[in-house]
């Protein structure tokens, strides 16, 4: 059993609730945790990570109250804060070696271990090489190492693509799939295809308060009926549309520009057509409609 059950958990700072009244129950598998800035992400994993202490509410590993657990539940972790940053005048062998030393490997179990991860992440070839050296991607890499280096059963990453170029991010999804499936998977970001393919479910939060968890298919259901492609040549209606709607993209061709928008109803111009949701439309929908509502 690998279980954490979240109980209405709050964090609240400076009478602000960072994270407000939040219930999940989380098994093995990879969950991507979706908000724009500010939604409580981070305070979210640092609760879990137990960095900080939530105000009220708990958290139950299998069961059990992570409090009493305490240390049997610290070694369960693996943490990527999203200000993650490597001893830079380590070589990227040397850091691995000394994480996993604090963490309680014994030398040659750490040494085989971190000869393992340097390999996952794609940096074997540069293990002797100064973390200050590294490209932003590959102290990233560094980070997500140090993460895995105790066989976590519960992997809190933190933005571990922020800043990461296209071929990066791909790479990232890769080493995703290599995780352990016997590991719950936490990891925040605010980049929608990051986690289309590599998350079972999406959690998103906003404002503090748990929007919507669901598999990629519900949380297209919950959208449906809402997306719509307007067909048009005529720039003032063009520009009307922005103006008025959410538009996820804009598909200029030689002949006819197509727009697609997030509406809740249908909107009225000559050329439109219902669209099927597509993962691209999720952040656009559940984050920035409101204010299109307003229109
Ligand atoms: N230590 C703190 N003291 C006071 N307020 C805080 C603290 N940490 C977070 N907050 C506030 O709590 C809210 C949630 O912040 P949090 O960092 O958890 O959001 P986030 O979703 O991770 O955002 P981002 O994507 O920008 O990192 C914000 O309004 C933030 O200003």
């Amino acid at each position: 059993m690998n279980n954490l059950e979240i109980k209405n958990l709050t964090k609240t700072y400076k009478h602000k609730n960072a994270n407000e009244d939040i219930n999940l129950n989380l098994d093995s598998g990879v969950y991507g945790l979706l908000g724009p800035n500010g939604a409580g992400k981070s305070t979210f994993m640092k609760q879990l990570a137990t960095i900080t202490t939530p105000s009220s509410g708990k958290i139950l590993y299998n069961g059990k109250d992570i409090k009493s657990l305490d240390d049997e539940y610290r070694d369960l972790i693996g943490y990527l804060p999203q200000d993650f940053d490597a001893y830079k005048n380590f070589k990227a062998k040397e850091f691995l070696m000394y994480m996993a030393a604090l963490k309680g490997l014994k030398k040659d179990e750490a040494k085989k271990r971190v000869e393992e991860l340097l390999k996952l992440v794609g940096l074997y070839e540069v293990r002797n090489k100064l973390v200050s050296k590294f490209s932003g991607g590959m102290k990233r890499r560094v980070g997500i190492a140090q993460a895995l280096i105790n066989n976590p059963k519960i992997l809190i990453l933190d933005e571990p693509t922020a800043g990461l170029d296209p071929q990066e991010r791909a790479r990232f999804r890769n080493l995703l799939s290599n995780i352990g499936t016997e590991t719950i998977v936490i990891l925040s970001t605010h980049i929608i295809s990051d986690i289309e393919s590599a998350a079972k479910e999406t959690i998103m939060i906003k404002d503090g308060k748990l929007l919507l968890k669901g598999t990629h298919k519900e949380i297209l259901e919950s959208m449906e009926g809402k997306v719509y492609t307007i067909t048009t040549n005529d720039e003032i209606e063009i520009n009307e549309i922005q103006r008025k709607y959410k538009v996820v993209n804009i598909n200029r061709g030689m002949e006819y520009t197509q727009i697609r928008v997030i509406s809740d109803t249908l909107p009225k111009y000559t050329n439109t057509t219902y669209t099927e949701p597509k993962f691209e439309d999720v952040y656009m929908f559940y984050f920035e409609l409101e204010d299109a509502r307003e229109v």
